[in-house]
């Protein structure tokens, strides 16, 4: 029997990565319904190779547009249109299995739909669950959602974990995140006014979406990680450590406690974690050629330099605040890197914007996800009026 699956974010590097492993396996997987913002052409191509039954674009033009594309190519699927719109994709009865790469906290609605349809859940979008915490796992829990972790430091985690989950808690000592350290490890900090989007958009080892590279070169993206793991896990915020390895072949460790460490490694190309997320507990072939252990130069690590990524920290500090501390952090990092990749803020004031938008903003106790959302609207209008101290 084909997995039917909703692709929410398919035009993006997630997205297509996906697409290109299930290509690769016609009998196995079968696309129900995809989704993206900006791109029709992309999303053109992908109805005519795919024919999902849906497609869904963010805005009334794009949707439009699409339409009508679709239709002068002779094309059947039916465009959809508004915010409940990826909420019946991801939820839809005839679906088996949906991707949730959609960037942002955008993507919080649609992947709390498909774990309350008990889905099967392949997590890449980390944003929703930096935002939604507690809630977002009360609710695959509650739901019998399967939650497959698609960041590739998660996915290798949870390949090192035994499989009971009821025995993780007492046999694990802390995990272990691995991080590039980005494209500015080794630059000069007194020079990081002057970074383009460009050169912060030029990840070492990934080719990835432009907000989780800059997230890369902040290591913004290694806080994100560090929340995405205490909830995926459920661990204490100090059993997560993070130790910087530039050539990403260990995507991440776990240490038990009588000191073993088990580590997951391979190419570093998202086609694996995919591919694993896509079959688990099977296995089918990803696209990706293994390594050649004889052709790497060597497997480097190091300590994370606190004063070139102060926003590291952070991570652990919104995890001990109040509950929803870490949709702020979230919410004023979007804002920021936004205001960056558009020219309007420096690179090294983005750490400044989330850290005063921290102090600005005392979270209430969210109860449903219409608190979570609330509180990530209210803290993006106060991120964005911190960001205009800081705009040149
Ligand atoms: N890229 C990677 O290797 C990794 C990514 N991740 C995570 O996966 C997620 C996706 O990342 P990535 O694929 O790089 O991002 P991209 O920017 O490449 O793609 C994002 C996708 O989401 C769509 N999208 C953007 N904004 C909205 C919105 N407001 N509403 C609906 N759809 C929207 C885009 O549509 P369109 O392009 O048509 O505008 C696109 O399809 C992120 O959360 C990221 O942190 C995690 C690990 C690795
Ligand atoms: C591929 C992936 O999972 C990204 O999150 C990537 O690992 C970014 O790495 P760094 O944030 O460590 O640069
Ligand atoms: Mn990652």
């Amino acid at each position: 029997m084909k997995q039917r699956l909703t692709v929410l974010g398919s035009t993006g590097s997630i997205g297509t990565s996906t697409l290109d492993v299930v290509r690769r396996h016609p009998a196995s997987y079968e696309v129900f319904a995809l989704s993206a913002a900006t791109q029709v052409d992309v999303m053109l191509a992908q109805c005519a190779e795919f024919k999902p039954r849906y497609a869904v674009m963010a805005s009334a033009a794009h949707a439009k547009a699409l339409a009508d594309k679709l239709q002068s190519n002779g094309l059947v699927t039916q465009v959809l249109q508004a915010q409940d719109a990826l909420e019946k994709i991801a939820s839809h009865p005839e679906v088996d299995a949906v991707m949730g790469a959609i960037v942002g906290a955008a993507g919080l609605s649609p992947c709390l739909a498909a774990a309350k349809a008990g889905k099967r859940l392949l997590l890449a979008n980390k944003e929703a669950l930096v935002v939604g915490g507690a809630l977002f796992m009360e609710t695959v829990h509650a739901h019998g959602c399967t939650l497959l972790p698609i960041d590739s430091e998660h996915s290798a985690i949870f390949q090192c974990l035994p499989e009971d989950r009821s025995t993780w808690r007492a046999r694990i000592d802390s995990l272990l995140l691995t991080a590039s350290g980005g494209p500015f490890r080794q630059r000069d900090p007194a020079t990081l006014a002057e970074i383009t989007p460009a050169q912060a958009c030029k990840h070492p080892n990934f080719s990835m979406g432009r907000k989780i590279s800059v997230d890369s070169a902040t290591m913004m993206n290694k806080a994100l990680e560090v929340i995405e793991a205490r909830w995926l896990f459920d661990v204490e915020p100090d059993q997560i450590k993070v130790v910087i390895h530039p050539q990403q072949i260990v995507h991440s460790m776990v240490q038990f406690k009588d000191a073993s460490i088990l580590a997951q490694l391979g190419t570093p190309d998202m086609r694996v974690p995919i591919a694993c997320g896509l079959a688990w507990p099977e296995r089918i072939e990803s696209g990706v050629a293994p390594l050649d252990f004889a052709a790497l130069a060597g497997l480097t690590f190091e300590e994370a330099d606190a004063q070139r990524f102060p926003g590291l920290h952070l991570s652990w500090q919104a995890l001990k605040a109040p509950e929803g501390t870490t949709a702020v952090l979230n919410a004023a990092n979007e804002v920021a890197v936004a205001a960056f990749l558009s020219g309007q803020l420096r690179f090294d004031r983005i750490h400044a914007v989330n850290l005063e938008t921290l102090s600005a903003v005392t979270p209430p106790q969210p109860r449903n996800v219409g608190d979570l959302l609330a509180l990530n609207d209210e803290a993006r209008s106060i991120a964005t009026e911190v960001l205009e101290r800081f705009v040149a």
